[in-house]
């Protein structure tokens, strides 16, 4: 086959490379900032932009038969976006099968077997420093050579060479889902301590869009609104008053204390247990069972979404409903703490349409102003104002304003990096730092040193609320175990335990030895904890077509489910789960739930448990092998081959 010609080399591509390139000299001045200033750079006017456009060729005829005509239509159409774009007051790269389907696969593979709840509604994420913390540092690997392509991309096209480092790397993975402000979004500010990603949103400013929350509050709309709560009577109201000149203040009639915020602040008042909130010393624990069990139902109706599906809209609590992460009109570096933030990439690892629905991303001014994600997709239709694409890469300021359309189906998974100049927020110094510190084996030759160790159950626990109590949500691991058709059975003790257990010992159940039962049967294979398996689950649905012509005849061990065990299964899934329709629903892919995509085979399962650890051990021999490198130049970067003595 012949190699097409690289675009780039196209004389007419030549013409937009002084729009983005500095004076070297003057980059490597401390205190400069490497951008292009309009003094020191060509910059293109719209209408020298318009000027080189028209002296383009014309566009080849279509239907030139080979690759020729293809490729030929194919670089000017990507010509003509970069000169498009090629606008220094908005400046940004957007870039086309960046990374192939099979790198989105594996990324897939780790965020759903490493995810965890992540910093606002609707929104789960994997960072490197979590993958480090779980003992699962080897699976940092595959970002490896992604990272350096995307931070070479970022410093030769905002002209920047050798002066960017990455200041975040992480998977984040927006799904649809309903939030109401006055219920789930409190529990989203008690998080936010946590992470201090963005500020939480001002709860008392009305009929303004939140940025950076799929919740939009507004005023009350409808004059009844208040006491109902998805049409039923919020008990909330029949323990308290609200007061008349505030319709955020409540006085409790159990202890006179008032209640200020929302009546879902009045609710945990009276259940009690839940931090920044104080408990009501008076109520009367029926009550608090009454409370509960409220709270509970409303969460069943919350991921229903037979409940609502005109519009997607309720009142509740005074706030509206609104479906899954959006964002709003903001750019990157738009808080104190973000200010470091110089450049973004963001890569698509799966597709609009066929993953997911709505996600679409909008810049506010200049082209493209719509970007359809789509993962390794060629673009061919750019010449509109509308791109489909796999990397948008811009700068974090105001010049590239821009936006995310709610998720409205399915899940979207994104991997997403910033850049600084600040040498301070270099992660790599960071991750390396921590590397160094976690128990490494010592030795290459050391067996299973892959085996992953979860991190605290609050990290795994969704919706992000109180997690001591375990009233409410689900763990998310055990969900997506749940939703590819599996069940779980411990080898601890697990009689004593109760949904509304308060005790951490619950989340202890999933740190120890599990096994996997599906059905009416019982997989006699030990697994060390949760991630484990869901890493063996995770994998074994990355790589099922593989495995099942692969021929692996292995015998495998498999007893029936005793009437006992089922219900030791039933017990643990209620702890952990609650209602199982609620996690299938959020874990079942746009098109369909996962667990119906592949012929279920045991022998499949064992195979993938035997490949998963050949492929994690082969990653811990790479990582081992580049540390001490990494350490040296303080960066973490692809050592060649030819020195990792391979
Ligand atoms: O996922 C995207 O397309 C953009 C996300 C974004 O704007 C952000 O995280 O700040
Ligand atoms: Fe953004």
């Amino acid at each position: 086959m012949v190699t097409p010609p690289p675009i780039e080399t196209t004389a007419a591509a030549k013409l937009i490379r002084p729009t983005v390139v500095t004076d070297q000299a003057n980059r490597r001045r401390p205190g400069h900032n490497g951008m292009a200033s309009t003094a020191e750079a060509a910059e293109p006017t719209v209408l020298a932009v318009r000027q080189m456009l028209a002296a383009l060729p014309p566009l080849p005829p279509a239907g030139v038969a080979g690759w020729r005509g293809e490729v030929t239509i194919r670089s000017w159409q990507v010509l003509c976006t970069r000169l498009t774009m090629a606008n220094p007051e908005h400046p940004r790269l957007i870039i086309n099968d960046f990374l192939s389907l099979d790198l989105c696969k594996e990324l897939e593979f780790i965020h759903k077997s490493c995810g965890t709840v992540g910093y606002r509604p609707n929104v789960f994420s994997t960072t490197l420093s979590h993958l480090i913390a779980t003992n699962c540092g080897h699976l940092i690997m595959p970002f490896v050579p992604i990272r350096e392509r995307l931070k070479e991309k970022a410093e030769e096209f905002f002209g920047c060479e050798f002066e960017l480092f990455v200041e975040f790397t992480g998977l984040i993975r927006w799904k649809k889902g309903k939030e109401a402000l006055g219920f789930v979004w409190e529990a989203y500010l008690l998080r936010f301590r946590l992470y201090p990603y963005i500020e939480p949103p001002n709860l008392s400013s009305k009929c303004t869009r939140v940025r950076h929350a799929s919740i939009i509050p507004v005023a009350p709309v409808k004059s009844n609104v208040g006491p109902k709560m998805s049409n039923r009577t919020d008990p909330a109201w029949k323990y308290s008053k609200r007061h008349e000149d505030n319709k955020f203040r409540f006085t409790c009639t159990f202890c006179n204390k008032v209640v200020t915020g929302s009546v879902y602040r009045v609710k945990l008042h009276l259940a009690g247990g839940y931090p920044d909130v104080t408990s009501c010393p008076n109520c009367l624990e029926p009550v608090k069972e009454e409370i509960r069990a409220f709270i509970y139902d409303w969460e069943e109706e919350v991921f229903d979404d037979t409940v609502s599906d005109e519009g997607e809209e309720e009142d509740v609590d005074g706030y509206r409903w609104s479906t899954g992460a959006s964002i709003g009109w903001h750019s990157d570096d738009n808080r104190t703490y973000l200010k470091q933030r110089d450049f973004a990439a963001v890569c698509y690892l799966n597709s609009h349409g066929e993953d997911f629905e709505g996600g679409l991303f909008h810049f506010q001014d200049w082209q493209p102003t719509t970007i359809v994600p789509m993962a390794g997709e060629s673009c061919f239709s750019c010449l509109n104002a509308f791109c489909k694409l796999d990397v948008v890469m811009y700068t974090a300021d105001s010049r590239n304003m821009h936006s995310v359309d709610e998720i409205t189906g399915g899940e979207r998974l994104t991997l997403t990096l910033w850049f600084s100049r600040d040498g301070s927020h270099d992660e790599d110094a960071k991750l390396i730092s921590f590397l160094s510190e976690k128990q490494l084996p010592r030795s290459i030759h050391e067996t299973r040193s892959f085996l992953p160790q979860p991190a605290s159950s609050r990290m795994y626990w969704f919706p992000p609320d109180t997690a001591s109590t375990y009233e409410s949500g689900f763990d998310i691991c055990f969900a997506r175990i749940h939703a590819h058709g599996y069940d779980l059975y411990s080898l601890q003790d697990i009689s004593c335990f109760s949904a509304s257990d308060s005790s951490n010992d619950l989340s202890e159940v999933l740190m120890a030895p599990l096994r996997l039962a599906r059905e009416h049967e019982l997989f006699d294979e030990e697994f060390v904890n949760i991630l484990h398996v869901l890493q063996a689950v995770q994998f074994y649905c990355w790589k099922a077509s593989e495995l099942q012509t692969s021929g692996h005849e292995k015998r495998i061990n498999v007893v029936p489910l005793s009437p006992s065990r089922r219900e030791e299964v039933n017990r643990l899934k209620h702890v952990f789960l609650k209602d199982e329709r609620v996690p299938d629903k959020l874990f079942s892919s746009a098109m369909g739930n996962e667990r119906s995509q592949q012929p279920f085979n045991w022998a499949h399962v064992s195979a993938a448990v035997t490949t998963w650890e050949a492929y994690s051990n082969k990653l811990v021999k790479e990582m081992l092998l580049s540390l001490p490198y990494w350490k040296t130049h303080q960066s973490i970067f692809s050592v060649p081959s030819f020195d990792l003595g391979k």
